[in-house]
């Protein structure tokens, strides 16, 4: 089990990581979610042992790892950008850490071609990495890193330099591939998609503190306070009395663009001011009692501004401020 007590990481006069306290359990996924600069990745690498932590500590079942350099805490590293031996070929990649290991040539082969079948990339021993696309360079590195069979996986936005496509395709592969392999990992993005796809556990943080841990579904549900509502997509928040109006709720809520729905028979009535299409919805701006609110509706809807709407509330678009 890895423990960070305490956990403060400086650069300088820059605190970029102050006062984590977290665990990740043997067979968890924890994600690590935020914008940009909050110190996702300066909270890795204090983990990884790559940044010397100015307060507290990271621990590994209860032993301290401050004196452990990088190579042997026993976990496994992967980056945004692979960073393949662009020398070695594709078996080449993934055998290193066996090699490091002194693991034998024929054992090692047979765990360079089982990695290769569990990435999706089954046959590609032979293959030089600098003609490989971008996914499959992931998959290398995931496989790489995977193989020395790793008590801990780090991924430091693994899918980010990928096209979003590819990105969701990968990100399912990787959270069977975690479920299947019994991988404890922490992963740091910038993604929600990506971080609630993966996890058991979803940490949010924000100028270098951990705001809200939970399950997925709860944080999604109950974020801590606005500003982690609004992170995770809550484009309007409403007070208790406008809640309970609204949505029937006597608390303080945050509203998703989808927490209302288009839907001819709904209770609510408003008129559109705008309509933008989106990829598999169309997103509209409406106006209910003289307030604003996002709303979607199905894609071949062709409302017009002006236009008259019925409304429905969606409450998996509806988040309970804390
Ligand atoms: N080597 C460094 N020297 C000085 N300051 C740094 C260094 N690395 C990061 N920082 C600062 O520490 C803070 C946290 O950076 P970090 O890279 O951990 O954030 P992040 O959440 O991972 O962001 P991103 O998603 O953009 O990579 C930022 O203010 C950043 O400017």
């Amino acid at each position: 089990m890895l423990e960070m007590t305490g956990l403060g990481v400086r650069y300088g006069d820059v605190t970029a990581v102050s006062d984590v306290d977290l665990t990740i359990g043997d067979g968890e996924v924890v994600a690590l979610l935020g914008p940009s600069g909050c110190g996702k990745s300066t909270l890795l690498r204090a983990v990884a042992g790559l940044e010397r932590p100015s307060a507290g500590a990271v621990s590994w079942d209860g032993a301290d790892l401050a004196g452990t350099p990088v190579h042997r805490r026993g976990f496994g590293l992967v980056f945004q950008d692979g960073q393949l031996f662009p020398h070695r070929d594709v078996a080449g990649n993934v055998a290193f850490g066996l090699r490091m290991l002194r693991v034998e040539r024929e054992e090692r082969a047979k765990r360079v071609t089982r990695l290769l079948e569990l990435v999706g990339l089954a046959g590609y021993e032979r293959r030089r990495v600098t003609e490989l696309s971008g996914g499959e360079q992931q998959r290398v590195a995931l496989a790489r890193a995977l193989a020395p069979e790793p008590r801990l996986l780090l991924l430091d936005e693994p899918l980010s330099a990928l096209d979003r496509a590819l990105r969701e395709q990968l990100a399912l592969d990787l959270a069977r591939l975690l479920r299947e392999t019994g991988t404890t990992a922490l992963v740091v993005t910038h993604d929600h998609d990506e971080a609630f796809t993966l996890a058991d556990r979803v940490a949010v943080m924000r100028t270098g503190r951990i705001r809200q841990v939970g399950p997925p579904s709860q944080v999604w549900r109950e974020p801590v306070d606005v500003e982690v509502a609004r992170f995770l997509g809550c484009g309007k928040v409403l007070p208790p009395e406008a809640a309970h109006a609204l949505v029937g709720v006597r608390a303080r809520v945050g509203l998703r663009a989808t927490a209302l729905r288009v839907t001819g028979d709904g209770p609510l009535a408003g008129v559109v001011v705008e309509r933008v299409h989106r990829r598999d919805h169309v997103r509209l701006l409406v106006e209910l009692d003289g307030e604003r609110y996002e709303a979607v509706g199905p894609v071949g809807g062709r409302w017009e501004p002006g236009e008259r709407v019925r409304l429905a509330v969606d409450p998996d678009g509806v988040a309970i401020i804390g």
